[in-house]
C-alpha cells in the first residue's frame, strides 16, 4: 500500500493549562482520499489540525505520538517542508488574506519558496482559476464579498502545490448558491482532502470517508453513508443531522432533503 500522505500515531497533546485534548489518535489518511473529521464541538479537531503542520506539537510539552507527512515526521526541523506539503484553510479568511490584491495574496507563499517571473505568475493565476477568482486578481481582498474571500484563501493554499489539502469549516457563514459553488470547486480539485466539518450532508456529498473524534478520541472511521446512518453513534456523539435531511434517501438517488419532509 502507498505512503500515507498523513500518519498521525498514538497522538496525545495536553495544553500548558493541563487540559487533555488528544488522547492516542491514530489517523491514515492515503492519496487521493477525501476525508471528512467529525465530532462534536471541543472533541479535538482544530487541536488535532494544529498537529498537523507543527503549529502545535505533541514533543513540545506534555504530548506523546507522531505525525508524519507522506513519510517526513513533522518535528521542528522539517516545518517549512511540511507547511509546504500541508496546507491548512483556516475559517476565518482574514487570518489569511492581509496584502493590497487577490494577486499579491496568492503570490506570497510561492515567492517565499523561491519562485519568481513567469512561473511565480503561473502559478498565481493556476490557484486563482482552479476556485474561479481568476477576473478579480487585481482587487483587493476587502472588497470583496466573505465567499470570494473563502475561494480566496483556498487559492492562497493551492498555490503552494501542498500533499493534502486541510479546510476547515469551508461552509461556514456561506449562503446556499455560494456553499453550493464552493463544493463544486473542491469536487473538481485534485489533491488529498480533510475537511473539519459541522455540515454533514457537506461531508456525505464532498467525502466518502469519515473520521468521527470525540473527547479527543477517535470513536468511529469508515464510509461517511455508514457514519451517517449509525443512529447509536450519532446520538452518542451528538452528531445531527439536519431536519428533513435523510442520508438513505440520497443514497437511493433520491433528494433526502425534500422527500424525507413530512406531508
Ligand atoms: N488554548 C487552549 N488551552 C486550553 N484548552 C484548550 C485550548 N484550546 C482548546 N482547548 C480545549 O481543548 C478541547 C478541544 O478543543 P478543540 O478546539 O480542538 O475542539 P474542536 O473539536 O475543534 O471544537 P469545535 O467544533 O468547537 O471547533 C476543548 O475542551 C477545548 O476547551
Amino acid at each position: 500500500m502507498s505512503t500515507p500522505v498523513l500518519d498521525v500515531r498514538g497522538l496525545a497533546f495536553a495544553y500548558p493549562d493541563g487540559h487533555q485534548a488528544l488522547f492516542g489518535v491514530d489517523m491514515h489518511v492515503h492519496p487521493g482520499e477525501r476525508v471528512a473529521l467529525l465530532g462534536p464541538n471541543g472533541a479535538g479537531k482544530t487541536t488535532l489540525v494544529l498537529h498537523l503542520n507543527g503549529i502545535l506539537s505533541a514533543s513540545a510539552g506534555q504530548g506523546a505520538g507522531s505525525v508524519a507527512v507522506s513519510g517526513l515526521p513533522v518535528t521542528r526541523r522539517n516545518l517549512l517542508e511540511i507547511r509546504r506539503r500541508v496546507g491548512i484553510v483556516f475559517q476565518d479568511p482574514d487570518d489569511q488574506l492581509f496584502m493590497g490584491s487577490v494577486r499579491a495574496d496568492v503570490a506570497f507563499g510561492p515567492a517565499n519558496l523561491g519562485l519568481t517571473g513567469a512561473a511565480l505568475e503561473k502559478r498565481v493565476t493556476d490557484a486563482l482559476e482552479q476556485v474561479g477568482m481568476a477576473e478579480y486578481a487585481d482587487r483587493p481582498p476587502h472588497h470583496l464579498s466573505f465567499g470570494q474571500r473563502r475561494r480566496v484563501a483556498v487559492a492562497t493554499v493551492l498555490a503552494m502545490e501542498p500533499e493534502i489539502l486541510v479546510l476547515d469549516e469551508p461552509s461556514s457563514n456561506l449562503d446556499p448558491a455560494s456553499r453550493r459553488e464552493l463544493a463544486d470547486i473542491l469536487r473538481g480539485l485534485d489533491v488529498t482532502l480533510l475537511m473539519v466539518t459541522h455540515d454533514l450532508p457537506y461531508a456525505l456529498e464532498l467525502c466518502p470517508r469519515s473520521v468521527v473524534l470525540s473527547g479527543g478520541r477517535v470513536v468511529a472511521d469508515g464510509t461517511t453513508y455508514d457514519v451517517l446512518t449509525d443512529d447509536a453513534l450519532m446520538r452518542a456523539h451528538r452528531l445531527e443531522l439536519p431536519w428533513g435531511f435523510d442520508p438513505r434517501g440520497i443514497a437511493d438517488g433520491r433528494s433526502g432533503a425534500v422527500d424525507s419532509l413530512p406531508g
